[in-house]
C-alpha cells in the first residue's frame, strides 16, 4: 500500500484555559500527494490556522500525528516553509539579505558561498523581485513583501509550502497578480502547497482539492473537493466557464448553506 506524501491522521488538537478544556479540532484525516495544491476554507475559528500550525511543528496536537514523507513531524523544519498573511521579514535587512539568511541556515554546509548567492537571486527571481533585491521591507509594497516571504520559503527548498492566507492583507489587483505568480511557481516547481484562504475565488482558481472545514468547536473535515479544472488556469477565461461556476457554487453552499456561522444565519 502507498502512502500519501503528506498524511493528517487523525489529528485533534484541545486547548485548556482557565482549567477549561475546549475541543477546537476532532478527527482530521487527509492525505496529500506530492505536487497537489490543496486549499483549507471555512468560516473564522474553525481551526484553520491550527491546523497549519501542526503542519508546520509550531503545534503539538493532543491526538493523532502528522506524517510528511515517511516521518512524523514532531519539530519545525526548513522542509515546512511558512508563509503568514503579514510578512514576517527582518526590518534591518533587504530583501535579498532576508532570503540569504534562510539559504545559508539550510544550504551552508552544502552549498559554497557563491553557490548561495546564486540560489538566493534564482529565488527572487522566480516571485519577481530581482528589481529590488536590495531594499530593505519598508521601502517595498505589501505585495512586494509577500513575494520575498515566499522567494524565503521557496529558497529552504521545502518538501511543502505552507501558506496562511498570504493574500489576505493585499489589495484585489495585487492579490490576482501574486496569486498567478504562485500558480506559475508551482508549475514549474510541482511544490506541494497547503494553502488557508477565506476566498472561494482563489480556492477554486489554485487548487487541485479545496479542504471545506464546519465550524468549531470540534470542527472537522466536512468535505474535500477536487477541482478538475485543467492548468494553467486563467482567471479570465475560467470566469465565465461551467465547471468554474459549479466549483464556486459547491463552496459558497457548503459555506453560506449548510455549515453558515449561526450568527451569520
Ligand atoms: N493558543 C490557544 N489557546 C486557546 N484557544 C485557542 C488557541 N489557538 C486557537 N484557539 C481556539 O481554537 C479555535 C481555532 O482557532 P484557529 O486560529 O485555528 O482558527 P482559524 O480557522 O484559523 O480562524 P481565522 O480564520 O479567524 O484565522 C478558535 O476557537 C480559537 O479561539
Amino acid at each position: 500500500m502507498t502512502h500519501p506524501y503528506l498524511s493528517l491522521e487523525n489529528v485533534g488538537m484541545d486547548f485548556t484555559v482557565a482549567g477549561r478544556t475546549f475541543h477546537a479540532v476532532t478527527d482530521v484525516n487527509l492525505g496529500i500527494d506530492r505536487g497537489q495544491f490543496v486549499s483549507i476554507i471555512g468560516h473564522s475559528g474553525c481551526g484553520k490556522s491550527t491546523l497549519l500550525n501542526i503542519v508546520a511543528g509550531l503545534t503539538r496536537c493532543t491526538t493523532g500525528g502528522v506524517i510528511l514523507d515517511g516521518q512524523e513531524v514532531n519539530s519545525p523544519g526548513p522542509d515546512r516553509a511558512v508563509v503568514f498573511q503579514n510578512h514576517s521579514l527582518l526590518p534591518w535587512l533587504t530583501a535579498y539579505q532576508n532570503v540569504r539568511l534562510a539559504v545559508d541556515k539550510v544550504f551552508g554546509a552544502s552549498k559554497s558561498a557563491s553557490e548561495r548567492h546564486d540560489w538566493t537571486l534564482h529565488n527572487l527571481r522566480l516571485v519577481h523581485m530581482d528589481h529590488a533585491v536590495d531594499k530593505r521591507p519598508d521601502e517595498l509594497s505589501g505585495g512586494m513583501k509577500q513575494r520575498v516571504g515566499i522567494a524565503r520559503a521557496l529558497s529552504m527548498e521545502p518538501k511543502v509550502l505552507l501558506m496562511d492566507e498570504p493574500f489576505g492583507a493585499l489589495d484585489a489587483l495585487t492579490r490576482a497578480h501574486l496569486q498567478d505568480t504562485v500558480m506559475e511557481i508551482q508549475a514549474r516547481l510541482n511544490s506541494t502547497v497547503i494553502m488557508i484562504t477565506h476566498d472561494v475565488d482563489e480556492a477554486v482558481l489554485l487548487s487541485d482539492r479545496i479542504v471545506m472545514m464546519t465550524n468549531g468547536p470540534s470542527a472537522t473535515i466536512g468535505e474535500v473537493l477536487t477541482v478538475d479544472l485543467p492548468r494553467p488556469r486563467r482567471r479570465l477565461d475560467l470566469s465565465d466557464d461551467a465547471r468554474y461556476v459549479g466549483y464556486r457554487a459547491s463552496v459558497l453552499r457548503f459555506l453560506y448553506e449548510r455549515h453558515a456561522k449561526p450568527e451569520a444565519a
